[in-house]
């Protein structure tokens, strides 16, 4: 059966939906779904770290996850992101809905056209999330930011304090290590993203002493912390799309049929 909405969890969130986990062979890789259902409504759910936070941002095979996820007919994706915050209106265990991207990452795996098959093709990414579900989002969750620009960086290791402050100054109000490819291949394959960041930490901090600033073990925390807030953010989010909802047409029919007709590996 087709599966209109998936979400996926991030940093702390490995679980969301009862039911049995299936690995789905693409032209990637394998990727590991669990379809279920959420406040009645069919959903597929993907931890992006998979179950025991056991791939680092840098090795996600996002490319694998979207391909799985376009295969089974998602078009809305609702995901998670937790973000270390460089602005004080941000506070740790606030939520923000994501709307701008600055993409610092390298190296990674970041489209499905890259001309190895003669298919050519230039997202139009503007508007890197979608406005139809970032509305739905912003009724649904009205104590959350309702915009933020997150900078993505590669990761693992988090920002010096100067790189975490240029970032600032570059206009970014939140940092993280995984929305960057994610988004855009999303958006390759005609599905719309809207993303619920959770802010852990202050990044590289104010101070030394600063208890916000990041540590992994500190995001780890906060998100256990946050993790009921967020789970209802998600079920408030994911029960407001409603059933004829269709993303923006960033991406003809033609190539992303030809991408999703490409041959699996296991
Ligand atoms: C474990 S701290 C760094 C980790 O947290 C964020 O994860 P996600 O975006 O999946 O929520 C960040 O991007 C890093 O992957
Ligand atoms: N400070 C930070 N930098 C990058 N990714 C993060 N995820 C959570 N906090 C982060």
């Amino acid at each position: 059966m087709a599966q209109a909405t998936a979400v996926i969890g991030g940093t702390g969130l490995y679980a969301l939906v009862d039911g049995e986990a299936r690995t789905i062979a693409t032209p990637y890789g394998a990727a590991s779904v669990t379809a279920g259902v959420l406040e009645g409504r069919d959903v597929v759910f993907l931890a992006r770290h998979g179950s025991g936070h056991s791939t680092p941002p840098h090795r996600i095979d996002a490319r694998a996850n979207a391909w799985a996820l376009a295969s089974l007919g998602v078009r809305a994706l609702v995901s998670t992101a937790a973000v270390g915050s460089l602005r004080a209106e941000l506070p740790p265990m606030s939520f923000a809905l994501a709307d701008q991207l600055l993409d610092r990452t390298w190296g990674r795996a970041d489209t499905f056209f890259d001309g190895d098959d003669g298919l050519v093709r230039h997202l139009p990414f503007a508007e890197p999330f979608c406005p139809e579900l970032r509305a739905i989002a912003r009724a649904a969750l009205p104590d959350a930011a309702p915009r933020a620009t997150v900078a993505v960086i590669q990761g693992p290791r988090f920002s010096t304090a100067a790189e975490s402050a240029l970032l600032r100054a570059q206009g970014a109000d939140l940092v993280n290590m995984t929305l960057c490819p994610e988004v855009a291949l999303a958006a390759e394959l005609g599905i719309g993203t809207a993303t619920i960041c959770v802010v852990t930490d202050t990044d590289a901090g104010t101070s030394d002493e600063d208890p916000d600033r990041v540590t992994a073990e500190l995001v780890f925390r906060r998100l256990d912390e946050a993790r009921p807030r967020l789970v209802d953010a998600i079920a408030r989010i994911v029960a407001a799309i409603p059933d004829g909802y269709a993303p923006r047409e960033l991406m003809d029919r033609t190539a992303i049929d030809a991408v999703l007709a490409r041959p699996v590996r296991a």
